[in-house]
């Protein structure tokens, strides 16, 4: 495989996470445009020791599931295990594909509560324990960071309305190889992510992303010791279109690659009863009034005509567009 076959390459910011936690005044800003321009960028913890070795575990756990067979895996379908998705498997094919008339090109197991699952899963806890709280920290930080750089007073910035909100949620992801090495395929369809924050560790190339304007995609190679960060759609909401969430898709290149592909991510969502309207100091909503059966408390208010939703609103209803 040639890395010619993954042109052209994002060049992406590569944020430092120790110079953030030192308030360093560049990093501060580099992040801002990254997040405003990109919606996504690198996050450089390569030193961070814990982390290397909790992601081994978890590439370990994410094997282990994807290797136990088909009917295992579909006694923990997630779409019986609750509303939200926060829990079980999606077997390859369950979603729309990126190609018109095909269907998606990977499997994936969400895993959030204590929910009925696989064993390996509960021999993992601890590793997913210590995986979550190492992202719960990651993103303190850059909330913290992006709240600083928006001028945002503690009681209403980003970091207020995120701590461990039960719809956050790791996803393990397999994208069999054998299935995308004859031609050109795209296995996961073009979408932002509905969250606040994703990260995302893989080892193999695949990921593009599309910059807002343009029609081009771009790939997101994978670098060692360094997640990848996307923004979401809550961000962009929560911040007034300030800053931007990615639009991004997995391909498959033709003699590229005949192995699987493996990748996982912790995707964060903000606690449940927050509005999904700008922060205050960041916009404002229309201001229209709206009467929405069923909304209770959101019925006043509205933003870029939609009713305001709270989080749990707005996730169910995006879930119910995807899987349509
Ligand atoms: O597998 C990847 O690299 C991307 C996964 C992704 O975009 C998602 O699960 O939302
Ligand atoms: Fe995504």
């Amino acid at each position: 495989m040639t890395r010619e076959t993954f042109e052209p390459v994002a060049q992406l910011k590569t944020i430092s996470l120790e110079a953030l936690k030192g308030r360093s005044a560049d990093e501060v800003s580099k992040l801002l445009t990254a997040a405003k321009e990109d919606g996504v960028f690198y996050l450089n913890i390569a030193d961070d020791v814990q982390l290397k070795s909790v992601t081994n575990d978890i590439n370990w756990l994410s094997h282990s599931l994807f290797n136990m067979d088909e009917t295992e895996k579909l006694k923990f379908d997630v779409d019986k295990l609750g509303p939200y998705k926060l829990n079980g498997y999606k077997p390859v094919g369950r979603n729309v594909g990126g190609i018109k008339g095909q269907r998606d090109g990977f499997e994936s197991y969400a895993i959030s509560s204590d929910h009925p699952a696989p064993p390996v899963i509960a021999q993992s806890q601890h590793h997913l324990d210590e995986f979550r709280s190492i992202c719960l920290d990651l993103a303190q930080v850059v909330f913290e960071t992006l709240s600083i750089a928006c001028h945002l007073p503690d009681e209403n910035s980003f970091q207020s309305c995120h701590s461990t909100s039960p719809l956050n949620l790791v996803r393990l992801l397999r994208y069999p190889g054998a299935m995308g090495n004859q031609t050109f395929s795209i296995p996961q369809t073009a979408h932002t992510d509905m969250g606040s924050l994703t990260f995302l560790f893989t080892n193999s190339p695949g990921l593009q992303i599309q910059r807002a304007g343009s029609s081009e995609w771009l790939h997101v190679l994978p670098k060692t010791g360094h997640p990848i960060v996307n923004l979401g759609d809550a961000m962009k909401i929560l911040s007034n279109s300030e800053l931007q969430s990615v639009l991004h898709r997995v391909v498959s290149v033709p003699g590229g690659r005949a192995e699987d592909r493996y990748s996982f991510a912790y995707l964060m969502r903000p606690e449940p009863s927050t509005l999904m309207a700008p922060l205050p100091g960041l916009g404002d909503t229309d201001g229209k009034s709206y009467h929405v059966p069923g909304l209770g408390h959101a019925d006043e208010k509205s933003y870029n005509g939609e009713p305001v939703r709270t989080c749990e609103e707005w996730v169910t209803m995006k879930f119910r567009a995807l899987r349509g």
